[in-house]
């Protein structure tokens, strides 16, 4: 059997990189996935080799490629999306990056940042990109680079650098540096874009030191961003969609109305509401950012970004080997009774909204001895819904009120986890047939350029509802169980001061 116009999306995330090749219906012809190193020289340094990077995404790519032509499907474009924020700089002559990626949770450029802050800059920045001065942006790590590495800021005024957010490195690198270019919300999570112009700010280029000669174009997320080498793939596909994974998910699940919020849990966690076509500023530390631009129309969203979500299941698996793989954590959990009184606040990399306290490192509370793996493991799953909570009391603050979430990423494939988050919000939890919506929502992009798709409303009604997660926790209960996080979460910023 044939099957025309599928779209080869490229997730490239925190730890792995996925290629997934979607048919015109949103069914799934072929995955490949491939995890790759992290990188902790330093306290609160974080970095990723873009080599790694690059190697992963050829390396699943032509597996998924190979995969979905066997089964008889031509693939008409690409969608890229990718773990945000994360900077690389590299040599325009040679294609080298000059250090590695920084990735978004490094913490290295918290003092720039107070720094900046106490010089009065926070509503320069704030007012023109709707973010805040925290090192988790791309401006200060940019910066960074130019300082430290040798000779890069000569090299940067000469016009020989190039900066990337990791969807303009990939397009460079897919295209043989035919292509510099970024889309409006990768842009819009740099510090240097102006998202009520929708262009590179001059003041905010000044303040963070930043010189233009080194930035990229920036395109609508349905857009032309060249084509690959023939070479890679053995033939040239155009590459027509770009938004940052977030974004991406968002588009995947259909929040195309204002009003739709969707929550997504993989390596952190990210809760964007769409607010219409115009910007929404919080007044309570949330961030004000694009959620696209499609056909000439922008979309703002509002969001609330939490470090650690899946994170904290990895650090179990990996750092305190008290679990093999994270799919025995549904049962661990469903193990204990709910009064178990242990809180885990996983601030491995700082907190995020509604906090802000990037010098603030993770806590553990009531512990026993009859503490075991189990309770490990249930705090960790608890503290990703709590933190949730924050997120959507923060949006309540600022007059936002809902009744259900949408939610998707890694995580949610537990249903205890679903469960427990639907009673701590009291909303419904929807999770949707196809959960990957981050690679979703890329391939929707590149469908809507191609002509596969006519419009944002013909994709949302494709969407499908996989299972929904009513609220069932008594209020009491939940009152209690938030009032003893609470407490945790002072307690850990106590300590930070
Ligand atoms: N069944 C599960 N229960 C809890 N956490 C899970 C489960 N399956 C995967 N995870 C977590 O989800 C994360 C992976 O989600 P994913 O969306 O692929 O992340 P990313 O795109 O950030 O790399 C990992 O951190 C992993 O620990
Ligand atoms: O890799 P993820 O899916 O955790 O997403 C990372 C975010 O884009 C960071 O802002």
């Amino acid at each position: 059997m044939r099957i025309k116009d599928c779209i080869l999306a490229i997730d490239q995330g925190t730890t792995s990189t996925r290629a997934i090749i979607f048919a015109p219906d949103s069914s799934i012809i072929a995955v490949a996935q491939q995890e790759f190193t992290q990188h902790y020289p330093n306290d609160g340094w974080v970095e990723h080799n873009p080599e790694d990077i690059w190697t992963s995404t050829i390396v699943v790519c032509r597996q998924a490629i190979s995969e979905a032509i066997a089964k008889g499907a031509r693939i008409a474009a690409i969608g890229v999306t990718n773990q945000r924020e994360t900077t690389v700089v590299w040599d325009r002559n040679t294609g080298q990056a000059i250090y590695n990626a920084i990735v978004w949770q490094d913490r290295r450029t918290a003092k720039t940042c107070r720094e900046m802050q106490d010089k009065g800059l926070f509503d320069v920045v704030n007012s023109r990109t709707g973010l805040l001065l925290d090192p988790y942006f791309s401006a200060s790590k940019v910066a960074w680079i130019l300082d430290n590495v040798e000779g890069a800021r000569e090299k940067a005024e000469a016009g020989d650098l190039a900066f990337g957010t990791i969807d303009s490195f990939l397009i460079w690198r897919l295209t043989d540096g035919q292509m510099h270019a970024t889309d409006v919300t990768n842009a819009s999570r740099t510090n240097l874009f102006n998202i009520h112009d929708m262009a590179w700010d001059p003041k905010l280029l000044e303040v963070f030191n930043v010189p233009k000669s080194v930035l990229p174009q920036v395109k609508e997320c349905a857009d032309d961003f060249g084509h690959t080498t023939e070479d890679l793939f053995g033939f040239s596909l155009p590459i027509l969609g770009v938004a940052g994974d977030q974004q991406a998910a968002s588009i995947g699940q259909c929040c195309f109305n204002e009003g739709a919020i969707k929550s997504t849990y993989g390596t952190g966690c990210f809760v964007m509401l769409n607010t219409g076509t115009k910007a929404f500023h919080s007044k309570n530390k949330l961030l004000t950012t694009v959620a696209y631009t499609i056909k000439g129309e922008t979309h703002y969203a509002l969001e609330g970004s939490i470090f650690i979500a899946g994170a904290a299941i990895q650090w179990l698996r990996d750092g305190l080997g008290v679990i093999k793989s994270a799919s025995e954590t549904e049962a661990l959990a469903k193990s204990l009774d709910d009064d178990h009184g242990v809180y885990m606040v996983p601030a491995f990399a700082g907190l995020g909204a509604p906090h802000w306290a990037p010098d603030a490192r993770g806590a553990v509370f009531g512990l026993t001895r009859g503490t075991t793996n189990a309770h490990f493991v249930r705090a960790a799953l608890e503290s990703v819904c709590y933190q949730t909570s924050d997120l959507l009391h923060a949006m309540a603050e600022d007059g936002v009120s809902l009744d259900k979430i949408r939610v998707d990423g890694g995580m949610v494939g537990n249903n205890w986890l679903c469960q427990f988050l639907a009673g701590i919000l009291d909303v419904t939890v929807e999770r949707p047939k196809i959960m990957e919506t981050t690679a979703l929502g890329a391939a929707y992009l590149a469908g809507l350029k191609a002509g596969i798709y006519e419009s944002c409303e013909q994709l949302a009604s494709m969407n499908e509802v996989e299972n929904s997660f009513d609220a069932k926790m008594p209020s009491s209960q939940r009152r209690k169980l938030i009032a003893g996080w609470e407490n945790a979460v002072q307690s850990t910023l106590g300590y930070t001061k």
